[in-house]
């Protein structure tokens, strides 16, 4: 008698209509967020060598790369800017620049296609000679936070102006949600979302991201500022304050190697949550598709479904491209 099970899951697997009709989770084309890289000059279109698939494009590409896009379902992205190292200076101030390559490009995007959702990236490192998130201090090499602040705020305004949609601050500075909240609405910016970076790790899967950019840090590492790899309550106090700061949308970062944060936000806040499918992530699994060695469009979708499993609504990802064309597919 105990030999026969009473208990049959497998029956809720027996056909993939049924399968689908008691499928938990749904990955949809409008839950991404794409990621994108400017760069400078026409007609550019270089591959990121560490992101096989993900291209550095020019202003005037980007247009028809959006337009691609937004035809796949693609409604949102988040533009990062590759900056000319002449640039560059300790101050990051080509990152408030209305005429520079990102707060051009970001205004000539909204201008052709006025409905997309551009979230744009509040942090110095693209613009800083120093390779980091906040002022570096000459002497100490210290991070200083709260004059950090001041430029972040700044850079969150031009970006407002520019035509942002959702200001996305990467830094991890403390108070730097309420700050940049303080100076939008001065503004007249009240329509303007903060999706915070809340709980960001201070994480080696960001390698190819520095690659296309050329923003890794000049000295020492992002960890007086970055969360600990170790850490879990500090991501539910992270992410108390940035509820009382005013954060509209939190995200958590990386995506997959933290899937039990995202779980955890998920469960401590009535927010929306996204997470970020971060560009060692990508890189992983397109070398070990391009060697045969994984399915790499059945494991893409595997980790997408896993990250929204795992309390995720949104997910900023690489593969939102790849992923939609799967989707539309069916
Ligand atoms: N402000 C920094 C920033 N903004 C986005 C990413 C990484 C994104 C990715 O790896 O895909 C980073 C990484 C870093 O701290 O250097
Ligand atoms: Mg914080």
């Amino acid at each position: 008698m105990a030999l026969i099970p009473t208990h049959r899951p497998r029956r809720n697997r027996k056909s993939e209509v049924i399968r689908e009709l008691v499928q938990e989770t749904n990955l949809a084309t409008h839950d991404f967020i794409y990621p994108l890289f400017l760069t400078e000059g026409q007609n550019q279109l270089v591959e990121v060598k560490s992101m096989p698939g993900i291209f550095r494009y020019s202003a005037d590409r980007i247009i028809d790369e959006i337009g691609v896009c937004v035809e796949l379902g693609i409604k949102a992205f988040a533009p990062f800017p590759q900056i000319k190292e002449e640039l560059k200076d300790h101050l990051a101030r080509e990152s408030a620049n209305p005429d520079g390559l990102y707060l051009r490009t970001v205004a000539d995007i909204k201008r052709h296609f006025p409905e997309v959702v551009l979230m744009t990236d509040v942090a110095m490192d693209p613009y800083s000679s120093d390779g980091h998130d906040g002022i570096v201090d000459a002497e100490s090499g210290e991070i200083l936070n709260d004059a950090s602040l001041e430029i972040l705020g700044q850079m969150a305004l031009a970006q407002a102006r520019a035509g942002a949609d959702i200001i996305g601050p990467s830094d991890m500075m403390d108070g730097r949600v309420a700050f940049i909240r303080d100076v939008l609405d001065r503004n007249a910016f009240q329509q303007v979302s903060i999706m915070s970076y809340t709980a960001k790790y201070a994480s080696a899967f960001y390698g190819p991201f520095r690659d296309a950019l050329g923003s890794a840090p000049k000295k020492g590492d992002k960890k007086t500022y970055q969360m600990n790899p170790a850490n879990r309550r500090e991501a539910l106090r992270e992410l108390a304050l940035d509820e009382q700061e005013g954060a509209d949308m939190v995200m958590i970062k990386p995506a997959l190697s933290y899937l039990d944060i995202i779980r955890e936000v998920r469960n401590a806040t009535t927010l929306p949550v996204t997470a970020y499918n971060v560009s060692g992530e990508y890189a992983m699994i397109k070398a070990a598709a391009q060697n045969g060695w994984v399915d790499g469009e059945r494991t893409m979708m595997e980790v997408l479904l896993s990250i929204k499993r795992a309390g995720a609504d949104a997910i900023l990802t690489y593969f939102a491209k790849e992923a939609a064309q799967v989707l539309r597919r069916g």
